[in-house]
């Protein structure tokens, strides 16, 4: 699944597409062409996104030079998170990003997956707790967009993090997480190799890493979403929010408290919506009728409809 809520993209002026050259289709020429004005473009959509960057960070110093120039506190929300957590604790699992999918996506999809791999890197550089994380089949697109696109991130550096094309997966102590399975994970267990399928799908190959586990012999659980909030859209999430739970998890041992941390407010707000709207269908249906019999006899009706 792609990340909910993406950056907004900086669109592209639109361009005619000039004639198709001889002996290509039009979608070959759509595709080439589309390559070629990406490179011709990506200087300039950097400096626009550099741009960008520094203002909302003059904006938010500014504002945050308000606070203090009012001697009053700064407000969370104002004041970030260092880049880095000094007192972090080893929460004892193990992650590992399966990344064998790479003939499943798009040039866009891995592009979108290298995003989600920084960003879980850097959840597991500021949360409390950190995991020693795997990616295993880091090849094809997925490795040249790092080496090339991403190289000033320098991957190879990063701590707690190992790459390695190996796709040798473990079956010891390990579990493959997958939205699609009927067994829920109660808890993280330290010494576990927690398993998290690299793929961006918009969940086309459904059952992919639920079959890739069961060939393996490997147990597979999905995260305990429907026992702590209730979301409207599917349950699967992504490789970065699943990994950013399980760090969280581990401040109180308490998925309530990750999910509603962790996940986007959008979701979480239609969440109480419907459990507002389930407590008052409940109250309604327990209070004695209030008026006719007729009254009562529709409100039993709509209960066996729930
Ligand atoms: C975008 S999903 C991939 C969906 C893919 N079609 C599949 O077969 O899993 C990325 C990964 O995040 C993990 N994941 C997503 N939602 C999950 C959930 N609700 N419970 C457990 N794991 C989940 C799974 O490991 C999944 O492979």
């Amino acid at each position: 699944m792609n990340d909910p809520k993406p950056e907004k993209p900086i669109t592209m002026h639109p361009h005619p597409l000039p004639p198709v050259p001889e002996g290509m289709s039009k979608s070959q020429w759509k595709k080439i062409w589309k390559k070629k004005r990406f490179e011709e473009t990506k200087d300039e959509f950097a400096k626009v996104r550099r741009e960008k960057r520094q203002k909302a960070k003059e904006t938010r110093r500014a504002k945050i030079q308000e606070y203090l120039d009012r001697g009053e506190e700064v407000p969370e929300d104002l004041r970030r998170k260092p880049r880095k957590n000094q007192d972090q604790k080893d929460s004892g699992i193990n992650i590992i990003l399966d990344c064998a999918f790479d003939d499943l996506m798009n040039d866009k999809e891995v592009v979108s997956l290298s995003t989600q791999i920084t960003r879980a890197y850097s959840h597991n550089k500021r949360e409390n707790h950190f995991a020693k994380v795997k990616v295993t089949s880091f090849n094809k697109r997925l490795r040249t967009r790092f080496e090339e696109g991403l190289k000033d991130a320098h991957h190879e550096e990063w701590k707690n993090f190992e790459f390695t094309e190996d796709p040798t997966l473990p079956t010891e102590n390990t579990v493959y997480l997958t939205a699609d399975t009927d067994e829920t994970l109660e808890r993280l267990e330290p010494g576990t190799n927690y398993i998290v399928g690299g793929i961006v799908d918009k969940n086309r190959h459904k059952l992919l890493c639920y079959n890739k586990a069961r060939e393996l012999g490997i147990p597979t659980k999905k995260l305990p979403l429907a026992e702590f909030i209730k979301l409207t859209g599917r349950e699967v999430l992504t490789c970065t929010h699943v990994i950013h739970l399980m760090l969280r998890y581990f401040d109180n041992l308490d998925w309530k408290e990750a999910f509603e941390t962790v996940l986007p407010q959008r979701k979480l707000e239609e969440a109480e919506e419907a459990a507002k709207a389930a407590a008052e269908a409940a109250s309604k249906a327990q209070s004695p009728p209030a008026e006719s019999s007729e009254a009562s006899n529709a409100t039993s009706g709509e209960e066996s409809q729930n």
